[in-house]
């Protein structure tokens, strides 16, 4: 069996550089493009689901709405969860990421996007960054910040729970998400160690199979329409 794990296509804050994390940015008219060029190549490549899932961010729920769009399946099941929403980018959020590199040093922004058990800076509660009175976060214990272990957790958690039960089941399945919920997914399922999922950047609006076996174990993994190489450390076509 096979799903199709998607990042959102280019968000306004990919274009900006801005750390984004929870931030509800939507897509800068490159990400649209994406997106509908991601429908386009899973319909011209046969591609039909039963089931879909995302975060609570726009970002990826567009991506996905466009995604099926093009494949005439709006009317499928969409789940959508907090737990598959990007890695939380604490006070850093908002943040220019070359200002930011600037100002504390290559090494310790490095830490901050890349280490697995590095924290970025904490958001203060009293932030307005601090999304308490967002209802969408009502029954949330929102972080303050993560790193990657407490993003990988939470998906790993809505994985097992919820989507390893509907593949068990025979459907068909795409995860429109994040750039580092998708690695913190990918870390779990292949198993990968900290040094080398440091190396691992998943491109935006490309579809990303992983054909599993009965066991729901990745088999192999390959990028849909993405001809020649891909941008410096993106997961490698096979593993
Ligand atoms: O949340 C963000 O800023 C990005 O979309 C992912 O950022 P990263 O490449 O710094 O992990």
């Amino acid at each position: 069996m096979k799903i199709v794990l998607i990042r959102h296509g280019q968000s306004l804050w990919n274009l900006e550089n801005r750390f984004t994390g929870w931030t509800d940015v939507d897509l800068s008219e490159a990400g649209l493009k994406e997106a509908r060029q991601a429908g386009i190549i899973l319909r011209e490549n046969g591609y039909r689901f039963d089931v879909a899932f995302t975060s609570y961010l726009k970002r990826a729920i567009r991506t996905l709405w466009i995604a099926l769009h093009e494949l005439d399946m709006m009317w499928i099941p969409v789940h959508k969860t907090w737990m598959l929403n990007e890695r939380h980018y604490g006070a850093l959020q908002g943040l220019n990421k070359a200002e930011t590199a600037e100002k504390f040093g290559e090494e310790q922004v490095h830490l901050w996007r890349r280490s697995t058990n590095v924290k970025p800076p904490a958001l203060d509660k009293n932030d307005p960054r601090y999304e308490a009175d967002n209802p969408k976060y009502k029954d949330v214990d929102i972080p303050l910040t993560e790193n990657l272990l407490d993003t990988e957790q939470r998906v790993v958690k809505y994985w097992t729970d919820h989507i390893v039960p509907q593949i068990e089941a025979g459907q068909k399945i795409i995860i429109s998400a994040h750039g580092n919920s998708i690695r913190a997914l990918i870390k779990y399922l292949d198993d990968i160690p900290a040094d080398g999922i440091a190396n691992l950047n998943i491109p935006t609006g490309v579809p990303l199979v992983y054909e599993l076996d009965s066991s729901v174990r990745p088999i192999r993994h390959y990028y849909l329409g993405k001809e020649g190489p891909l941008p410096d450390g993106t997961i490698p076509k096979t593993l």
